[in-house]
């Protein structure tokens, strides 16, 4: 019966062109065809695909794509004018962003899983979305297949955010959780992900860190209703992250994360915000110590709603795909009501603080002569740049020692002075380790 009733009021198809077609557009594909019944039951009108703009046609893909809709020519396809929906998995900067541009300009509405693009300049592209009144929706730019960027946008519009950590690397996540469980160093744990497919063979951007602060960028600009770039997230990778890091950690009853952080903070001036990529210490009892493997998750701070987590895989064709479908529908569904989706608001124009004031907590280790004094002066250096000591443990190692110190919130500027100060002292061998410390409710 209901079936029925679809079909008879079913509309004209939405026409659909999907740019790109690597490991999310192939499977864009595939679930579009496996679900067209019910992608048509649920939009209310046929998705039809009618043009899929490819660098290479002669390649075997993993989608099987009727030969006449591949085109290399991507610009020529979005300016047709009778395109309603366009779909951009190709990546990077350019031609995407010009793509975009040119879809909205005649008539689209857009779905992009793009973080690149959208943290290095996504004001143009909504207001060009905005100009054209269509829609441009992504969320799979951010943690993949996990629902997180609309409930920001959305379901925590009447709330107040305070403050978003993430695990949104699959692929550092994966190098990280192999050094804890097996002891493995990061050249080691780097190649397993390179030969389980996570890793790229240049995995720069996952590696250090600038896939994740694309999309702090994005987590920042939606949780705090401002805008923050890429350019203003402070970005450390893992590729100095050693085993006795991790080991420091496991001892500590902790483990070694990258996180993504983004804050708001409350200021005479108004609130501030600040976003970070770095990795981090959490202990072995926060939620996020328990996404392993190329998991991500991302935990929502906010003051009525309290503590928030979203968790899946946050990489992978086909569970990219499936957040690209999901805006799809949404998309195709205001076309036929002839409405716009909810927009950005940037309204809070709030000031991005730099790193040196941002405040974190530090895990030092530091190697000194097991000598009378040493312990006092160092705990002197810390409190001579104003970071007060959280804990010290100190272990022997014949005649020298390790002091392992943990410190309490201070600025970042402060903490980094103590540690250039602590390697000029005479009877500090080295400073081992640094490492930011987070999630344990301080
Ligand atoms: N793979 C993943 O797990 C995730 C990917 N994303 C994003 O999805 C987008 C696509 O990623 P993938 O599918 O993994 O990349 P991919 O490299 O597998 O696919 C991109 C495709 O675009 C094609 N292409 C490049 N220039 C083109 C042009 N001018 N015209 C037409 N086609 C062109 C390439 O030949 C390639 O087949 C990127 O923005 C990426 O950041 C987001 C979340 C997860
Ligand atoms: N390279 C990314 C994939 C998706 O954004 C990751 O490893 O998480
Ligand atoms: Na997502």
């Amino acid at each position: 019966m209901d079936g029925q009733r679809n079909e008879d009021t079913v509309r004209p198809p939405l026409r659909l062109a999907l740019l790109g077609c690597g490991s999310v557009g192939s499977q864009v594909v595939r679930l579009l065809r496996e679900q067209a019944d019910d992608l048509t039951a649920r939009v209310g009108a046929p998705i039809e695909l009618v043009g899929v703009a490819v660098r290479r046609p002669e390649l075997q893909r993993d989608a099987d794509v009727p030969a006449h809709l591949l085109t290399t020519d991507a610009a020529g396809l979005v300016s047709r004018g009778d395109i309603d929906l366009v779909v951009e998995v190709i990546g990077g900067i350019e031609p995407s962003r010009s793509l975009i541009l040119t879809a909205l300009e005649n008539g689209a509405s857009v779905v992009t899983a793009n973080k690149a693009l959208l943290a290095e300049d996504g004001s143009t592209l909504f207001a060009a979305a905005e100009k054209a009144g269509r829609d441009l929706y992504y969320e799979a730019a951010v943690a993949g297949a996990i629902p997180i960027l609309r409930p920001l946008r959305e379901s925590l519009a009447g709330d107040k955010v305070r403050r978003v950590l993430g695990i949104v690397n699959g692929t550092t996540n994966f190098i990280l959780d192999k050094m804890d469980t097996s002891g493995a160093g990061f050249t080691e744990a780097l190649e397993e992900a390179q030969d389980l497919g996570y890793a790229e063979a240049d995995p720069t951007a996952d590696v250090e860190g600038y896939d994740a602060a694309a999309k702090a960028a994005i987590l920042a600009s939606l949780a705090f209703h401002t805008r923050v770039t890429a350019a203003d997230v402070y970005r450390e990778g893992i590729s100095d992250v050693t085993a006795s890091d991790v080991a420091s950690a496991r001892e500590m009853d902790s483990v070694v994360k990258l996180l993504a952080i983004c804050e708001l903070t409350d200021g005479p001036d108004g609130p501030s915000v600040s976003a970070r990529v770095h990795p981090a210490m959490i202990p072995r009892s926060h939620p996020l110590a328990s996404v392993r493997e190329a998991y991500n998750a991302v935990f929502v701070e906010s003051e009525a709603a309290g503590q928030l987590m979203f968790y899946g895989p946050g990489a992978g064709g086909a569970p990219t795909a499936s957040a690209v479908l999901g805006d799809l529908v949404t998309v195709a569904r205001n076309r036929l009501m002839d409405v716009r989706g909810a927009g950005e608001s940037a309204y809070a124009q709030c000031e991005v603080l730099p790193m040196g004031s941002t405040e974190t907590r530090y895990h030092v280790a530091i190697d000194v002569d097991d000598k009378a004094g040493v312990l006092a002066q160092v705990a002197h250096t810390f409190a001579d740049h104003g970071v007060s000591i959280k804990t010290v443990r100190q272990e022997g190692r014949g005649v020298d020692a390790q002091l392992v110190v943990v410190s309490h919130r201070a600025a970042d500027a402060d903490l980094a002075a103590t540690v250039e100060a602590l390697r000029t002292m005479p009877n500090v061998h080295d400073v081992s380790s640094i490492m930011r410390v987070e999630g344990d409710g301080e």
